[in-house]
């Protein structure tokens, strides 16, 4: 991830969102969001519990009108053009609202059929998903006795049915395992080649980073700056080093000007705290001159992570 926060720029937008919010009674969800979402890309939504995530993906999906701002989705208003936009979207909800007694299939067939499919047309898209998310075995089991990760890839395919343009994500990722979670990312990666767009919003932060092409922040309701974000992501971070000789290295890093104090030792190796890439690396480079054998060097956890527990902590200071 090179370009971490979205800028908004009008004309290469898919998705455009200015200045939006939501509130509940006394409580403001949505307090201040822009961001733009391109097509052929994946656009992540990161921030802690309650920061308006859900409510924000609710707006752009038609479900919940806006107090105030701009959303545009393909250039079509939600709220006064709700039709025109459902025809382009797909929405996977956190918690799937299943029909519990109809089976996989059926459910599939149905969620085509209300998209005016007629019904060879239907039947065949449902069975081109059940192999898709890979829910064959459990094609004809009724939608009840899935398991939480077999319901999420279930809703994915109903949001796909369609073949929508937009797709909308609500923590897609939750309830799977490794290998459905890698699925998963090869599936969206593939959906976005294809030209769609997509907004993801998940707590898997590491499996964003290797998903999103750009992430949005949000805190309390409002889009973080990309100042901020900047700034969060440059900052002092943890690098692990594994080499060969770990007393070697520890000695070396001590000499390269490291404070000993603030050496950490894991069992995967040392984690030393670096600000920038540049440091990182010098340090490297020192280590290699002064001949230890370096296994790995890389940062203790992906740039999203570190970007949103610095942006994290930045508000427990403000507070
Ligand atoms: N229908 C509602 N009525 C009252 N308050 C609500 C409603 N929906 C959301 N909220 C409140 O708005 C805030 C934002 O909630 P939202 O679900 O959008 O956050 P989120 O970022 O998706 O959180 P999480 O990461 O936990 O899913 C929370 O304080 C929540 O309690």
């Amino acid at each position: 991830m090179s370009a971490p926060q979205a800028v908004p720029s009008p004309a290469l937008a898919d998705i455009l969102v200015e200045d939006v919010a939501r509130s509940f009674g006394s409580v403001h969800a949505v307090r201040s969001v822009s961001f733009e979402a391109r097509a052929g890309e994946v656009t992540g939504l990161v921030g802690p519990n309650g920061s308006g995530k859900t409510t924000l993906l609710l707006m752009l999906a038609t479900l919940l009108v806006p107090d105030r701002g701009t959303i545009r989705i393909g250039g079509h208003d939600p709220v006064t053009e709700s039709a025109a936009v459902r025809a382009q979207l797909g929405w996977m909800p956190d918690v799937l609202g299943a029909w519990p007694n109809l089976t996989v299939r059926r459910s599939l067939e149905l969620t085509a059929r209300l998209y005016d499919l007629p019904r060879p047309a239907a039947a065949a898209r449902a069975e081109e998903l059940v192999e898709l998310v890979d829910l064959v075995e459990l094609a004809d089991r009724p939608t009840r006795v899935l398991s939480r990760g077999q319901k999420q890839r279930l809703s994915l395919a109903r949001a796909l049915v369609h073949d929508p343009r937009v797709l909308l994500l609500d923590e897609p990722a939750s309830g799977l395992d490794p290998g459905a979670r890698i699925a998963l990312r090869v599936l969206l990666r593939r959906l976005a080649a294809e030209g769609r767009t997509i907004v993801v919003s998940s707590h898997v932060l590491a499996e964003l980073d290797e998903l999103a092409d750009r992430a949005v922040f949000l805190e309390a309701g409002s889009t973080v700056s990309a100042e901020r974000v900047e700034a969060a992501r440059v900052a002092e971070r943890g690098w692990r080093i594994r080499a060969i000789d770990p007393a070697g290295l520890y000695r070396a890093l001590v000499d390269s000007g490291v404070d000993a104090a603030r050496i950490v030792t894991e069992p995967q190796g040392l984690v030393v705290p670096l600000a920038g890439d540049e440091r990182a690396a010098e340090l490297l480079a020192a280590l290699v001159a002064a001949g230890i054998r370096v296994v790995s060097f890389a940062p203790a956890v992906g740039d999203l992570e570190h970007t949103f527990l610095d942006l994290n902590s930045d508000g427990e200071e403000a507070r």
